[in-house]
């Protein structure tokens, strides 16, 4: 298994061991102790199962407020996106920069996103479904965003014209956005 760091304080992709033969493939997706080892020890207790139909669908940017913030491993098991995550912790040295990832249901890539962070994706693929853990529980009063296309962090996402929820269509700029990190 193989760590590749972001740039970003916390943020790291993992990718996991794949082991193929002529029926297809096996890995462990998840392993406390060998994620442990590569010091991923948090205590997830909730999966995040969500499935977009169409390619240029846009989830995000999301995440919560304290004391519901979350840290997210995110990965694809159908299809393909355009995974970005941005810094909202105001004493990171990162604070408002942003990195994305690829992840497809076969590059074995995950994310690894600390609390701290607005999270969102762009389908690549129709199809695509989503798969992530969450160590701290929904909590709809503690759900924010910031707006997909905010000017001032110029995300170049793959298209201009996303498939949106009506959420995802009025969140504020970061420079307008609440949040405690
Ligand atoms: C996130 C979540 C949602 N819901 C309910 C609330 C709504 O009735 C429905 C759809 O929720 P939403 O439109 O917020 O789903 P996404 O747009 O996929 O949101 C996610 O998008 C980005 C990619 C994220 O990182 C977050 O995990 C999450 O905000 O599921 C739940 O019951 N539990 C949950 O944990």
């Amino acid at each position: 298994m193989r760590v590749i760091e972001t740039g970003l304080p916390g943020a790291v992709i993992m990718e996991t061991d794949v082991f193929e033969d002529e029926r297809g493939f096996f890995t462990e997706s998840y392993n406390e102790e060998s994620f442990a080892k590569l010091g991923i020890t948090h205590h997830f207790i909730q999966d995040n199962h969500s499935y977009s139909a169409s390619a240029g669908t846009l989830r995000g940017l999301h995440y919560q407020l304290q004391p519901k913030a979350q840290t997210k491993l995110v990965r694809v098991l159908t299809g393909a996106i355009y995974d970005v995550f941005v810094d909202l912790r105001k004493d990171s040295p990162t604070y408002g920069q942003w990195a994305a990832v690829i992840l497809t249901s076969r590059n074995f890539r995950q994310v690894l996103i600390p609390r701290g962070f607005a999270h969102g994706f762009w389908t690549l693929v129709p199809h695509t479904e989503v798969l992530y853990k969450v160590d701290e529980v929904y909590s709809k009063e503690h759900d924010r965003g910031i707006l997909w296309n905010d000017p001032a962090l110029g995300i170049p996402w793959p298209g201009t014209k996303p498939v949106l929820s009506e959420k995802d269509k009025v969140h504020p700029v970061l420079a307008n956005a609440e949040f405690d990190f």
